[in-house]
């Protein structure tokens, strides 16, 4: 009743009760919204999987992400995905000052490690013999989990624990083996908008499908050894003990932490919340890089003697200083463009926590899910310049816009306060990766052609289509 008095965006008209545009949603998103927009204006409704969603287009994109007071993306993510049950012991924690405080200003110090394990990784998983020639791959963002999990398992909870292979696998299985959760259709929500994820918490409460206990086993586990050997070497030998550099000690450093009485599972729930948020993601942004090279070989000489010149500060074990990410512009500019065009039609789903007034007079009521219609930013020329949609490698070169700074033509990363605090590292990471691929491998798409990506309704995912991969014959 409250809500009635609300000046609402316009619900698209539907002919078919319950479905609603579910169906045009699913299959015939990207014409879909580009005809609702039409008709209906920047801000619009629609009526899928039960629910009424608001997709909010570029005029007024940036609301979503400012106006933190009015917008929650946790909040929208709770309403589907049962988080809380699966991290019992996460306990209050601030992901974003963790991050700030031990990743971030640390990624100097952390560049040797990362450049090592991510190279010794990505020779151990594409793992291409001798004598072997050209290799095909079907799954990039399969075998990408794997190769960014060992640098990322490493820093996050050191050396030694991150040599475990059952560690690896937790750190690259856990995130997709909890989005199980999140790719099973909300049928449910067609009888009752929320039933589907009531469901699903039954499900997990109950034992009878949770995704994350044996990766909870297998991590607590290795996190104890490693704290319970840090504080008795440290008890040992005081201050002549030599820390470890990691985030797990970092952690074990700060206030907050009680040596006396550690939890264990509150530790590891930690562990799991930033797996959550950095495996899956900078997997799809090397897989999506990846592919976007492998399908273009025209740009291939240029990225491959950029490498080269930046390679020349290599040491003798290939590691290059960290001021040498700075000089791969060609390639920065070629991983913003990946990242630009990583394909959602909508994107950023934000709850409404409050009711919030656009500048338009349109109002939104609480509880309501908002969408950015991300394809309306791409599309758009005077946001993007020339061919917005377009692959164009180098358009970002010498433009003072590196592949880590958000703008409002450029969401990947989200924006305002709650940016993601993870982006610095994931770029060093994708950046790294691709300048040992071009410099140590051939690689081009099976089928020849331009690989473009699996879309599910609006989400866009990398491609799973052959990748032929070989050595450099040097
Ligand atoms: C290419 C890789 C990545 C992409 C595309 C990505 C994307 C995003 C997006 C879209 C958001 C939401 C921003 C918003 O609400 O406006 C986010 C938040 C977040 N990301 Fe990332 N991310 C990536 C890598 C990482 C990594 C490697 C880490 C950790 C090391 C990380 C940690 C986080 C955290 C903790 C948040 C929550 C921030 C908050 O709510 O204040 N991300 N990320």
């Amino acid at each position: 009743i409250h809500n009635q008095k609300l000046n609402m965006p316009p619900l698209v008209r539907y002919k078919i009760p319950i479905i609603g545009h579910t169906y045009s949603y699913l299959f015939n998103c990207e014409e879909f919204l580009k005809q609702c927009k039409k008709e209906y204006g920047d801000i619009f409704s629609i009526y899928v999987w039960g629910h009424v969603r608001t997709i909010v287009g570029k005029e007024y994109a940036q609301d979503i992400l400012s106006r933190d007071d009015a917008f929650n993306f946790s909040v929208a993510f709770n309403k589907k995905f049962p988080g809380d049950l699966l991290l019992k012991n996460l306990g209050p924690f601030d992901p974003t000052r963790l991050l700030k405080d031990h990743i971030t200003c640390k990624l100097d110090l952390y560049s040797e490690r990362m450049q090592k394990s991510l190279y010794s990784a990505t020779q151990k998983y594409i793992d291409i013999g001798d004598h072997d020639g050209p290799k095909v791959f079907n799954n990039m963002y399969h075998l990408m989990t794997r190769i960014i999990s060992t640098p990322i398992a490493n820093i996050f909870i050191g050396e030694e624990e991150s040599q475990y292979e059952e560690v690896i696998k937790t750190f690259s299985e856990f995130t997709s083996d909890s989005a199980a959760l999140l790719k099973v259709p909300p049928i449910l929500d067609f009888i009752y908008p929320g039933l589907q994820n009531y469901f699903n918490r039954i499900l997990v409460k109950s034992g009878l499908y949770n995704p994350a206990t044996k990766h909870q086993d297998i991590l607590t586990k290795h996190i104890k050894n490693q704290v319970c050997k840090r504080l008795e070497e440290k008890k040992k030998y005081g201050d002549s003990w030599k820390r470890p550099n990691d985030f797990l000690q970092d952690i074990m450093e700060r206030d907050d932490f009680d040596p006396i009485n550690v939890s264990y599972l509150s530790l590891a729930d930690r562990m799991f919340a930033l797996i959550f948020a950095s495996i899956h993601t900078t997997a799809g942004g090397c897989a999506n890089a990846f592919m976007d090279l492998a399908s273009r070989p025209q740009y291939m000489q240029e990225l491959y003697e950029e490498q080269l010149e930046v390679h020349k500060e290599a040491d003798e074990n290939g590691v290059l200083p960290f001021e040498a990410l700075n000089k791969m512009k060609k390639l920065d500019s070629f991983v913003r463009e990946s990242l630009r065009l990583v394909g959602h039609l909508t994107s950023l789903e934000h709850a409404v926590i409050k009711n919030y007034t656009f500048s338009n007079g349109l109002q939104v009521p609480k509880d309501r899910v908002v969408y950015v219609y991300a394809d309306d930013v791409y599309q758009d020329e005077s946001l993007q310049g020339p061919n917005p949609k377009s692959f164009e490698p180098f358009r970002h070169v010498d433009k003072n816009t590196v592949a880590s700074k958000i703008s409002k033509n450029y969401l990947p990363f989200g924006g305002g306060r709650h940016a993601c605090p993870g982006r610095y590292f994931a770029i060093n990471e994708i950046k790294f990766f691709m300048h040992n691929m071009i410099l140590n491998y051939n690689f081009r798409t099976e089928s020849g052609k331009v690989e473009k990506r699996k879309m599910i309704g609006p989400a866009a995912l990398p491609s799973t289509s052959g990748i032929i991969i070989e050595k450099k014959v040097k």
